[in-house]
């Protein structure tokens, strides 16, 4: 167990992030930075164009970068320092880069939440008869077309609303085919931060009325991007249609999801369909890698939280290294269940 810290003892715990420069701007705001200096805990930017060996030493080390180097650097750090905490398992966060992967966790989900139908289309040729390859998937329009990279480009946001058929649309392959689900132009963005679970409605796009699709003076498909990224204005609270799931449902997908994934940080967005014929239904869209947490309310906290409780069963580095000894040297061991080594989370031993 770690000693308790008290607010005037220097930092403890070194962990180090490696982000791109707008999230760090977007997440590693002052508020956090005190808030986790404050409770034993600096927070420290990797320098990801030099290598990790030469900064440090780091008790934990969170991470969201896309190029292959800094997966190499990573494996190699883990290999050093088996006992550091590394949040998360490239391999796991690999699954969320694609679309085509991204939701195949709901399925496994024992709440009753769904993905809407989709298709995947890997690129034009193989959509030859756009027909028969909606027939094929039984996808009715409306449809979302949403670019199968997320790379963290503006044009892994560039979306499409399909409202029949676009004799263009499946040029920009690859791309996934999902069936647009009317839900009351709200969105519920769920964040998660190892077993904490935040919901936040957002805007989202109105309703489809069933004669757009067949007004052919009418576009038939429209472009829109990042829709959904800003809060909703509070004022609308009162109203049904908007009301927040039970947070107990909001907890237990997240915790699924958790588990699926092998993931502690990630949001996703879940829309509710309202329909006589079929009551409430929930349906997930879409789930992104360490999103802007700075949106979500009391998030110093959170993470701060988190980052001790993966910390703890662990000593800080810099009390272990006796007279001559190296950085790397010892392996630590984690308490069980608490903290999840890069190598148990790669090969799916352990669980979130
Ligand atoms: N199947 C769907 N039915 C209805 N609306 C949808 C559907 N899929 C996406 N949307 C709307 O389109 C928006 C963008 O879609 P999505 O969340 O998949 O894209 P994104 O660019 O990955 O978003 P983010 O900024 O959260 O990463 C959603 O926030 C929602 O408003
Ligand atoms: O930067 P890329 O890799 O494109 O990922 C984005 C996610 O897709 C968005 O979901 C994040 O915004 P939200 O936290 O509002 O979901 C968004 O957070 P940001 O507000 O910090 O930019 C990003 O994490
Ligand atoms: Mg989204
Ligand atoms: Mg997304």
């Amino acid at each position: 167990m770690a000693p308790e810290l008290s607010p005037s003892s220097s930092p403890r715990y070194t962990v180090g992030y490696a982000l791109l420069p707008e999230k760090v701007s977007s997440v590693v705001q002052p508020s956090l930075v005190a808030l986790a200096a404050d409770r034993g805990v600096r927070l420290v930017a990797v320098d990801v164009s030099r290598p990790l060996a030469d900064q440090g030493p780091f008790d934990l080390l969170v991470h969201k970068m896309y190029d292959r180097g800094w997966r190499a650097q990573l494996e190699e750090f883990a290999a050093r320092h088996p006992g550091v905490p590394v949040v998360d398992s490239p391999a796991a966060i690999d699954r969320l880069l694609d679309r085509a992967t991204m939701l195949d966790v709901v399925s496994g989900l024992r709440v009753p939440v769904s993905v809407p139908p989709q298709v995947v289309v890997s690129d034009a040729a193989a959509a030859a008869d756009p027909d028969e390859l909606l027939a094929r998937a039984a996808l009715r329009f409306p449809l979302i077309a949403k670019p199968l990279a997320v790379d963290g480009s503006a044009e892994s946001h560039d979306m499409r609303l399909v409202y029949r058929r676009d004799g263009g649309l499946l040029l920009r392959a690859p791309l996934v085919l999902q069936e647009f689900v009317n839900h009351g132009g709200v969105l519920f963005k769920v964040y998660v931060v190892g077993d904490r679970a935040t919901c936040v409605r957002r805007s989202s796009l109105p309703d489809v009325p069933a004669h757009r699709l067949h007004d052919l003076d009418s576009e038939p498909s429209v472009p829109f991007a990042n829709i959904s990224n800003q809060p909703l204005p509070p004022d609308d609270d009162a109203a049904d249609d908007m009301a927040m799931p039970a947070a107990g449902f909001v907890d237990e997908v997240a915790r699924g999801l958790r588990r699926g994934l092998g993931l502690h940080l990630f949001n996703f967005d879940m829309i509710r369909e309202r329909s006589e014929e079929h009551g409430d239904r929930y349906f997930i869209i879409d789930i992104n890698y360490f999103p802007g947490y700075a949106k979500m309310p009391g998030y110093e906290a959170a993470l701060t939280d988190f980052f001790l409780e993966m910390l703890r069963g662990t000593r800080p580095v810099h009390e272990q290294l006796g007279p001559g000894s190296g950085l790397d040297m010892e392996a630590r061991k984690l308490e069980p269940g608490l903290g999840i080594g890069l190598r148990e989370l790669e090969s799916g031993r352990a669980q979130a």
